[in-house]
């Protein structure tokens, strides 16, 4: 079994395709990686794409970033999708597609209130900085 991890360092845990695929300009996939894992409680994996596969093929993840739940014991997938207009990506057994970052989470309750806690922003959003009045 090739390393998780291209270099050390890296933040990502390589996905390989357990599949060949061919995606023709436009076209998406739902790739197998071979992989089930079972996080612990209070983790969550992220698929996210492989910067090179996109500035190089237009190759990227369409649900990035991808949530794998720590209850999820299913072969994790990648749903690749060919941003590229004219060129076709042939996905081969073992090429690295995407890559996986494991991170601990909080699960968030809603809770009504009457009223929110003050802050500098209050409600604006959406491109509301950095503009003189
Ligand atoms: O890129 C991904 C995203 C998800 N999954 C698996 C793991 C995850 O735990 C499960 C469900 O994903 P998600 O919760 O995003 O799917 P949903 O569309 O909300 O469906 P569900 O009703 O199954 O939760 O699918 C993958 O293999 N690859």
């Amino acid at each position: 079994m090739p390393p998780s991890y291209a270099h050390e360092g890296d933040a990502g845990a390589d996905l390989r395709a357990s599949e060949a695929v061919q995606l023709q300009p436009g076209q998406r996939a739902l790739v197998g990686t071979g992989v089930s894992i079972a996080l612990p409680d209070g983790y969550a994996a992220f698929v996210v794409p492989r910067s090179g596969l996109a500035a190089k093929h237009g190759i990227t993840v369409v649900n990035s970033p991808g949530t794998v739940d720590a209850g999820y014991r299913g072969e994790i997938k990648v749903t690749l999708l060919n941003t590229d207009t004219e060129h076709t990506f042939a996905v081969e057994i073992g090429d690295r597609i995407a890559q996986m970052i494991v991170m601990p989470v909080s699960r968030a309750v809603f809770i009504p209130v009457d009223e929110l806690s003050e802050s500098v922003r209050g409600a604006n959003g959406f491109g509301s900085t950095g503009i003189s009045s």
